[in-house]
């Protein structure tokens, strides 16, 4: 496009300056010497612009090798292509956009953006502001996460935020809403944003892509009006009469676009239903001819669409202009009547443009000074066409007097005269004549161009009309639309920018706090509950065998020295069966009370080894750990527990109360204990069978044992030996004194006696007979069922059974420290794969919109093109 040969930006102060000092000389001038004005976006202002459209030359003087109608058409080739360029960009634009936020819009749902909203140190709060990332760490972020991103002085403030701008503030005070709400609530609110976002750019792509556009042609009575349209159109479409005759609003359209090439007329009834094209049932259908008196029917229509077909070229062709469909309604003549309607009907929103016909000879009358005012009021742009000038003889004169009526009525309108005041004779412009079937009146492409070039000021007035629909359209419909595209792009930079950043950080920070602190944290844990554990079984192993070793001793002491003492109290010989059964009983409870006295010892231990357990877990948890638990030691061994005695039988027989033996004889004889004792030793050390078994089993052993052997014990033994050696040569000695006659005499009495004594002896032996003979069988069978074992190994279990409980405990809370420590760390881990795909969208996000503000740049809508 920089090829074109200029883009004149105008002067509006100039310009203006100029009407301001000599208003009438200027224009009387400037209708001398008509030259082109070039409308101003932004400022609805037209400048003059001496090297366009017309050159100020007749329509057929030539410049460059150029005729002015092929400079027109050039000019406008030119407007119309560079307009679908920038309608097209901007449509790729939003397109693209839409894109971008819908993206935004599911990152934001996977992964709450960060949103800067800035809360000041005291109470005031400045959202969406230059320091905004600041305030998104702080708001955003734990505390942990606050401290990472501290002010820098230095740094450029950033861009505020216009079209994502959240309103975080509670709509009644000033309360600080931020810091109450979260970052998904944020993320909420950030959605909710961009949906709306979205749903505006859907409605600026429908409204750039919307095409259609409506002049609204109206003015006083018989002023023109009709003739005029006809004259815009080349062909004598609507009818043209001396006396008022259009009582009812024509609305000329392109049939090619919307009736598929048909002309004809849709009346609208007044008061039926809306109209629709597709249903005929809210319409009538004429001929094109019809018009003439369908125009008086203002009883019985609203509304006559004229269907029309234009086979002019683009360039040419008001209707059918390539870009927009300019739809021409011809208004009924201003009058009392007429009045409300036509202002109603003017303020429709498609009506980009009104054209107020006055005619040169009336000037304008009470209700067009009205309606002119009412506009410029409503800042409306109307195009004042002072029609029937060729009826004028003093034109100047006229001229002057019509435009201080206008810098009366509308001062804007007047500043900018020359684009928007026109003086013109509609009924000198050549055209065709009205047809029912087809292109009757129009003509072909080069047809009006010969025809027409001798009306420069019409000329002046079609290209102006076209020019400012054409520009308005690119003020109203797509500046707006790259003014939001820019916008909402910067914005999205901002918040790419931001977020790129955050993440990126927040990925580091994360990182560094797995490394150094959770991770760490967790294999200290881990290998301390290893440890513990270790150590716990270890103590536990440990008691139980301690347990086992002392309750087997226990209980095989006292079931040895069983019987060594009577338990019962003797009771004499009536009583002696009950003496049995008691001792049998009681034996029992000696040995049962052992078994509890071991229990009670296990009790004692097991109290101690669970605080040492429990200590354990406090050492190494500290506060963390939980003893929600009391350990009550009263609750050990309540089992039923030993049944084994019991199932020891227990049959009384006659041989339990008869139990003769040395010891028991030579107490019965009165020999003190402690000698029965002694001597039970002897027997039992000169035992034969003890002797033998004492005896070494080869020499080697014997002659290893010897010095071991002699000691004081067997001096004293072999003296022993000795002793007995003379009793029994003494009893040898004496034996010879005994003869077979005095052995008769005395041998009845002497067995006699012997046997009382033995009977004697028998009987005040019974309860010691019956304790020994008890004890030893108790003894047996103990033994034979294991019975210390068994009891050694439960009592041992129980204590075991019980420690297990603070052990699991402590390894309970151990795990729960752990599966913290796990949970701490994924929620690390996820939060950095989250930060690493939260900076790869924005990141991509980042290049996506500065591509695309790179090609929104390029459209420019500002810039008048024009071939010079
Ligand atoms: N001399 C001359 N006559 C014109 C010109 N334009 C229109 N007329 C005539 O003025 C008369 C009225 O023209 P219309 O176009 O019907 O006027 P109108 O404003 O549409 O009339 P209503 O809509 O009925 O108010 C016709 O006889 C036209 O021929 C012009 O520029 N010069």
């Amino acid at each position: 496009m920089s090829d074109f040969p200029h883009l004149e930006k105008s002067k509006p102060k100039a310009a203006d300056h100029q009407y301001d000092d000599d208003e009438v000389t200027t224009l009387v001038n400037g209708t001398s010497d008509p030259s082109h004005l070039v409308y101003i976006p932004g400022t609805s202002n037209l400048s003059p612009d001496n090297r366009t459209l017309v050159e100020g030359q007749e329509g057929s003087s030539k410049s460059n090798g150029l005729t002015v109608r092929q400079k027109k058409h050039i000019n406008t080739s030119v407007q119309q292509l560079h307009y679908n360029e920038n309608k097209i960009s901007l449509d790729r634009c939003i397109n693209s956009t839409i894109e971008l936020l819908y993206a935004l819009s599911e990152e934001n749902k996977a992964r709450p953006v960060f949103y800067p909203t800035e809360i000041d140190d005291d109470n005031s709060l400045l959202l969406n502001s230059a320091r905004a990332h600041l305030a998104l760490v702080r708001q955003n972020t734990s505390k942990f996460d606050k401290a990472k991103i501290k002010p820098d002085e230095d740094e450029e403030p950033l861009p505020e935020f216009k079209v994502l701008r959240l309103n975080l503030k509670s709509g009644h005070s000033d309360f600080d809403v931020v810091s109450n709400l979260d970052k998904g609530s944020i993320a909420a609110l950030l959605e909710k944003k961009i949906q709306q976002q979205v749903k505006y750019l859907l409605n600026l792509k429908d409204r750039v892509d919307d095409t259609s556009s409506k002049v609204f042609v109206t003015g006083d009575l018989n002023s023109g009006k009709s003739t005029f349209c006809n004259a815009l159109l080349r062909r004598k479409i609507l009818p043209e009469d001396q006396q008022p005759c259009t009582s009812v609003f024509c609305e000329v359209i392109d049939a090619s676009k919307e009736n598929n090439s048909l002309e004809e007329v849709h009346a609208i009834p007044i008061g039926g239903p809306d109209y629709n094209i597709r249903d005929e049932s809210t319409y009538k259908i004429y001929p094109l001819k019809d018009l003439e008196d369908l125009v008086y029917e203002c009883d019985r229509y609203s509304l006559l669409k004229v269907y029309v077909l234009d086979h002019r070229s683009f360039q040419e062709s008001l209707l059918h202009n390539g870009i927009i469909d300019i739809k021409l309604i011809d208004a009924p003549g201003l009058n009392m009547d007429s009045y409300q309607t036509t202002q109603v009907f003017s303020r429709q929103e498609e009506i980009d443009l009104i054209v107020f016909v006055v005619s040169a000879e009336n000037h304008f009358t009470l209700s067009a000074k009205e309606f002119i005012a009412a506009a410029a009021s409503e800042k409306r742009y109307v195009f004042i066409v002072v029609n029937r000038f060729d009826n004028i003889r003093d034109k100047e004169k006229c001229k002057n007097r019509i435009l201080d009526q206008i810098k009366n009525l509308s001062p804007d309108t007047y500043k900018n005269a020359r684009e928007f005041v026109h003086f013109v004779s509609a009924s000198d412009i050549p055209i065709g004549q009205p047809s029912d079937d087809g292109p009757g009146g129009g003509d072909d492409d080069d047809g009006p161009a010969e025809h027409d070039l001798g009306h420069p000021d019409f000329d002046i007035l079609e290209a102006s009309l076209r020019k400012f629909i054409l520009e308005k359209r690119s003020i109203s419909k797509l500046l707006p639309a790259k003014s939001f595209l820019v916008n909402i792009l910067r914005d999205l930079q901002t918040l790419s920018n931001l977020n790129e950043k955050i993440y990126q950080q927040e990925k580091l920070e994360k990182l560094k706090e797995l490394n150094n602190r959770v991770n760490p944290r967790y294999n200290e844990i881990v290998s301390k509950s290893v440890k513990i554990q270790n150590s716990i079984n270890t103590l536990i192993e440990n008691t139980c065998t301690d347990i086992y070793n002392a309750t087997t001793q226990q209980i095989t002491e006292v079931v040895e020295n069983l019987g060594e003492k009577p338990v019962v109290v003797y009771g004499g010989l009536q009583y002696l069966f009950e003496y049995a059964k008691e001792t049998h009983s009681a034996l029992f409870d000696v040995v049962l009370e052992s078994v509890t006295k071991c229990e009670n010892n296990t009790k004692d231990i097991t109290v101690t080894k669970v605080d040492e357990i429990i200590k354990f877990g406090q050492n190494t948890l500290g506060e963390e750990f939980l003893n929600d638990k009391t350990f009550q030691s009263s609750l050990m061994f309540t089992r039923k527990k030993d049944t084994l005695l019991k199932r020891l039988d227990y049959q009384l027989d006659i041989m339990d109360f008869v139990d003769p033996s040395l010891e028991s004889c030579l107490t019965f004889l009165g020999i003190p204990e402690k000698v029965v004792a002694g001597i039970q030793h002897q027997i039992t050390y000169f035992n034969p069978l003890t002797i033998l078994t004492a005896v070494p089993t080869n020499a080697i052993a014997l002659r290893d044992q010897i010095p071991s052997q002699i000691t004081l014990h067997t001096l004293y033994s072999s003296g022993k030996l000795l002793t007995t050696g003379a009793l029994i040569h003494k009893v040898y000695q004496f034996s010879r004194y005994v003869t077979p006659g005095m052995l008769k005499k005395v041998a009845l009495p002497v067995v006699l006696g012997l046997s009382g004594i033995s009977i004697y002896y028998l009987i005040t032996d019974v309860p010691h007979a019956v304790v020994r003979k008890q004890a030893r069988r108790i003894k047996s069978q103990v033994k034979k069922a294991n019975y210390a074992h068994l009891n050694a190994m439960r009592i041992a279990n129980e204590c075991r059974t019980v420690l297990n409980y603070p052990c699991r405990q402590v390894m309970n809370n151990f795990q729960t420290n752990i599966d913290k420590r796990i949970g701490e760390k994924q929620k690390l881990e996820t939060s950095i794969k989250d930060a690493e795909l939260s900076y790869g969208y924005f990141h991509d996000l980042l290049k996506k919109v500065e591509y695309q503000q790179g090609l929104l740049k390029e459209i420019d809508l500002e810039s008048v093109h024009e071939v010079d």
